[in-house]
């Protein structure tokens, strides 16, 4: 029989997991899964089973927002053997989830656990701790929270987004030094984002070009600090085109980054509390999750998938 651990965090998103557990479990068990359920009681639970206990499974699934995705991937990249994982979103954003393209219908989830294909997806370190799609400072780092319930309601994924912007011109700006393949950047700087993901607060920077999710590289996206309202406004036409002006954005791939401000900088790790941090190392673990999704998600997030397909043109 295969082995799994299947962690969920009970109150994620409304506890949205509460009258879907059952279905979930009977999913599991009709495919030939030995499951050992594990409900988190608060911050570090789903780390530390992962760390305790992880190795001794074929397969490590989680349930719940980014945040409980975030935390077993901390855990899982201080195993040595590595389990297969997979996840059932059950967050509000589920951002990490949207990029792989994994259902938010639980059932669904679940069922793509049992029949889908493994993807190799990069993963993010900051300093040590690890994100799955995106760390960052300043306007996007507060959206989660600040967001009205009555607008996710109405608009969706939109309200984030509509909410950072109403935000951007608030911001303290950091002065910092950004360093990357050799690179040396110097600024005063609102916002930063440090993508592996096609989807940040349910916004998707970067619908345009191509993103690959095994690539090895960070998409980064930095906004200098905004002087009065043209500025604004030309910012702000920038992120809803997606054209990133070079004098007001600073926009690249790497594979690691390095960042030093003068002051400390309150940032956040895949939505949840970053801590503040005047020097921040950043590295992408090449292939490091092997997560079960739909096979077409290869095809549009992998890199290896495209270079194999532009093989195949070329014959
Ligand atoms: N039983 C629990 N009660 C309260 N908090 C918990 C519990 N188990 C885990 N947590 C904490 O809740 C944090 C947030 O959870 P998670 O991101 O899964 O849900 P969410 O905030 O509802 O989702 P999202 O951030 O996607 O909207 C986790 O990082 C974890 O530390």
């Amino acid at each position: 029989m295969k082995r799994m651990l299947f962690i969920y965090n009970p109150m994620a998103g409304k506890e949205q997991i509460k009258n879907k557990l059952s279905d979930i479990v009977q999913i599991f068990c009709k495919s030939g899964f030995e499951i050992t359920i594990f409900a988190t009681q608060g911050p570090e639970d789903a780390t530390n089973i992962v760390q305790e206990r992880g190795e001794e499974y074929d397969y490590i699934v989680c349930s719940g927002g980014d945040g409980t995705m975030n935390e077993v991937a901390t855990g899982y990249m201080n195993i040595t053997k590595k389990p297969i994982c997979g996840y059932i979103p059950a967050g509000t954003v589920n951002d990490f989830a949207s990029s792989l393209k994994i259902p938010k219908i639980m059932k669904k989830a679940a069922q793509l656990i049992t029949q889908g294909s493994v993807f190799r997806c990069d993963l993010g370190q900051f300093n040590d701790r690890y994100f799955t799609y995106v760390c960052g400072f300043g306007a996007f780092t507060e959206v989660s929270y600040q967001t009205p319930q009555e607008w996710k309601n109405a608009l969706g994924k939109a309200a984030y987004f509509i909410e950072a912007l109403k935000h951007i011109a608030e911001i303290k700006a950091h002065h910092m030094k950004i360093i990357y393949d050799g690179n040396e950047i110097e600024d005063n700087f609102i916002l930063g984002l440090v993508s592996n993901s096609v989807s940040v607060a349910g916004y998707k920077a970067y619908s345009k070009m191509n993103i690959m999710m095994d690539d090895g590289k960070f998409e980064a996206l930095f906004i200098k600090e905004i002087h009065n309202p043209l500025e604004l406004q030309a910012a702000l036409n920038g992120l809803m085109s997606k054209k990133f002006d070079s004098d007001r954005m600073l926009q690249f791939s790497s594979s690691e980054i390095k960042i030093i401000c003068d002051d400390e900088v309150q940032w956040t790790l895949d939505g949840e509390d970053g801590g503040l941090c005047k020097e921040v190392t950043m590295k992408n673990h090449q292939y490091a999750l092997p997560i079960l999704c739909d096979k077409s998600v290869s095809a549009q997030v992998s890199h290896r998938a495209a270079k194999k397909a532009e093989e195949v043109e070329e014959k």
